[in-house]
């Protein structure tokens, strides 16, 4: 490996300035014990937020973008890790501070790196990837608040057209919780896509948003998993159950929402933050191991609406920018 393609992100303190795919060496990557040839990333919101530097994500320039990756090791510097072992690479500094996965190679920290759980493929854990963990994690979270307990809880995935929403929603069927609601903008032109998911209830934010949202109101969902965040959590919030939770994953519409005590002190309602990134190796470890176990989505392959290969990063970014994607993009990096 002499020369190998990469996604370059550069910045000139006034604008970013296209993103590239260039030509580059080993030592243009960023440092780490092992050296792995990657197979497949993905496309995650975060990767397209990158490339909008007021976006607050890059955290140095240039830089390789890409937060997902999987791969074989080829060179290692950690006896734990063997030449030609697969592994898999989420979240922590990868593509924001430390070249990622948009890569034909990508050197890491070996406290980074991910055996690839039992029976799952390079490919089947990008499928998963960042989105993947995220909506396992939200379900983790709301089974440990009770949802475990209650098979018939109704349950409000927001976002529900996206990554993360559309995980969250098989990885819930595959465990047998069938009482979902599923919110989206795509009511109308994702219907095939919530087919293929056996989602039965779909709702759009017009449906769905009250003319008057009140502090306290008809208790209509046990537990909420929020990819959207913004102002149409506001409209939220107030119908959760008593002793309901919110697991909140995103801020796709927004960071900012106004609410009130009620729902928190008089139904003691809970809400969950979801992170990703930097949650704990051991933490990490039984979830992907979830994933490929008593999660693994029964219809993982309905989830990827394409395929893309490097070449075809930038116009995909802005397609999930502008809120036109429905399930998840698939990188091949060897294509
Ligand atoms: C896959 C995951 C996701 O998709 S999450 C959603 C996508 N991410 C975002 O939208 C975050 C974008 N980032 C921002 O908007 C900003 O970076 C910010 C608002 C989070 C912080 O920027 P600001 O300029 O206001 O503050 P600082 O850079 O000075 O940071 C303050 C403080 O927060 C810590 N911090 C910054 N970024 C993160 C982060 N991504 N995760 C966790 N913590 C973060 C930073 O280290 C500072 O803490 P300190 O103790 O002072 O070092
Ligand atoms: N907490 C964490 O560790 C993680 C957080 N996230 C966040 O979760 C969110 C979803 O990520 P992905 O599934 O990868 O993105 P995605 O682009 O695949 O899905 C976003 C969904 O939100 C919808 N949406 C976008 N803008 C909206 C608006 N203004 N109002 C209503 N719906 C809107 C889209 O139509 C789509 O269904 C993002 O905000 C992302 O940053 C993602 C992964 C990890």
């Amino acid at each position: 490996m002499k020369e190998f393609n990469a996604l370059m992100l550069d910045y000139n303190e006034k604008e970013l300035i296209e993103p590239k795919i260039k030509r580059i060496t080993k030592d243009q990557l960023s440092d780490g014990d092992v050296l792995i040839k990657v197979a497949y990333s993905s496309i995650n919101y975060k990767d397209a937020l990158a490339t909008n530097p007021k976006s607050g994500v890059v955290r140095s320039y240039p830089i390789i973008p890409g937060i997902d990756l999987s791969g074989i090791i080829v060179e290692s510097g950690d006896s734990q890790f063997k030449i030609g072992q697969e592994v898999l690479v989420t979240g922590y500094k990868t593509g924001v501070a430390h070249s990622g996965g948009f890569s034909e190679y990508a050197q890491v920290p070996n406290e980074w790196i991910v055996p690839i759980p039992g029976g799952m493929s390079l490919k089947d854990v990008m499928t998963l990837g960042t989105a993947g963990l995220t909506a396992a994690l939200a379900v983790n979270a709301i089974e440990r608040q009770g949802l475990r307990q209650k098979n018939d809880a109704s349950i409000l995935v927001t976002g529900a057209s996206g990554g993360v929403g559309s995980i969250a929603i098989s990885i819930l069927k595959t465990l047998g919780y069938n009482n979902i609601t599923a919110l989206t903008r795509k009511k109308e032109t994702a219907k095939d896509f919530f087919n293929s998911l056996g989602l039965t209830k779909v709702l759009s934010p017009e449906e769905f948003t009250p003319d008057k949202i009140k502090p306290l109101m008809a208790q209509n969902f046990d537990y909420v998993i929020d990819t959207v965040g913004g102002k149409q959590l506001e409209a939220i919030i107030p119908q959760i159950s008593y002793d309901g939770s919110i697991a909140l994953c995103g801020n796709a519409g927004g960071i900012k929402f106004e609410t009130t005590v009620l729902p928190h002190i008089l139904r003691g309602v809970s809400i969950l933050g979801i992170d990703s990134v930097n949650i704990s190796f051991e933490k990490r470890l039984y979830i992907w191991n979830r994933l490929a176990t008593d999660m693994h989505p029964d219809n993982l392959e309905c989830i990827i609406s394409d395929t893309v290969s490097l070449s075809d990063l930038v116009p995909a970014f802005n397609k999930l920018l502008q809120g036109e994607m429905t399930g998840r993009y698939l990188v091949n990096v060897t294509k």
